[in-house]
């Protein structure tokens, strides 16, 4: 049976960041992560002293949540976490498409699995210098191979110089797949639901250097775009 480690399902909400941002969807957010980025603004699913909040759950017993929040009525599902990818995820995402529902997935890219054939849409969001994580491009490479027909997206989060520039390689290296460049958040530790903070002046200060910066080198090729949902509800967990 397939036993999945889940830190949190909510929605349904929006879609609040990249290729699907503004679409109604539901996430489904896996706990554990083989990377620990400097700026994971989603700790509570990563970092081990959390574990404890992570429930494992049947696939079935996840379906029937998602079934519960969505009303019955299809919509595109957002697997996130943590790292999906080392969990197996196959088979609710082949049950619930037999379903009519979508499925969207964020990933580093570290991780490549079969099933992400299965998948409408994989987010690859590589981690840049900022992040202190190094990755391993063989590994991306076979996530992108994986997903065979379904869409793969590209989503790099920029903090600083360093980072764009890093973008700039990556977005010339993968230059067909669809590029989304997102401002960071610094999220003080740890998130929490009824302390939402967040530096938003840094977000929205970032946001417009980000968009000076792409314009200034005439790159025109990506979407930027802020996190929504961090703007409307700062780091609150379940929105
Ligand atoms: C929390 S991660 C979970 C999925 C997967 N581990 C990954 O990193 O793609 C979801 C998305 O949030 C982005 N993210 C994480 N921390 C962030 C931060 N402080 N500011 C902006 N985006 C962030 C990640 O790059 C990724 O695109
Ligand atoms: N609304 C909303 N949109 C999101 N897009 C990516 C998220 C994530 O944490 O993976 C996220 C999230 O946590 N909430
Ligand atoms: S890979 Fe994703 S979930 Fe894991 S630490 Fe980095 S941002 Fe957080
Ligand atoms: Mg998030």
């Amino acid at each position: 049976m397939s036993t999945l480690r889940i830190a949190e399902i909510f929605g349904p909400t929006i879609q609040g960041e990249g290729a699907l941002i503004g679409l109604p969807t539901v996430f489904v957010r896996a706990g554990g992560c083989d990377f620990r980025c400097s700026w994971c603004d989603s700790l509570h699913a990563v970092d081990n002293a959390y574990r404890h909040d992570w429930i494992p759950m049947q696939t079935a017993e996840v379906w029937e949540r998602v079934r519960a929040l969505s009303g019955g009525q299809p919509l595109t599902v957002s697997l996130s976490g943590g790292n999906p990818a080392i969990q197996p995820f196959g088979l609710l995402v082949r049950t619930g498409r037999a379903q009519g529902y979508r499925f969207a997935m964020e990933t580093q890219g570290s991780v490549p699995r079969e099933w992400f054939a299965a998948l409408d849409t994989l987010v690859l969001s590589p981690k840049p210098p900022s992040s202190g994580e190094t990755m391993d491009w063989q590994r991306f490479e076979e996530c992108i191979a994986a997903a065979r027909d379904a869409a793969v997206v590209l989503k790099i989060v920029v903090f600083d110089d360093d980072d764009y520039a890093w973008a700039r390689l990556v977005a010339q290296r993968y230059a067909s797949l669809p590029l989304y460049l997102q401002p960071g958040n610094h999220t003080p530790p740890p998130p929490d639901a009824e302390d939402a903070a967040i530096d938003m002046d840094g977000v929205l200060d970032r946001m417009r250097w980000l968009v000076k910066r792409a314009a200034a080198d005439r790159w025109f090729t990506p979407h930027i775009l802020p996190q929504l949902h961090v703007l409307l509800w700062g780091n609150r967990r379940g929105v």
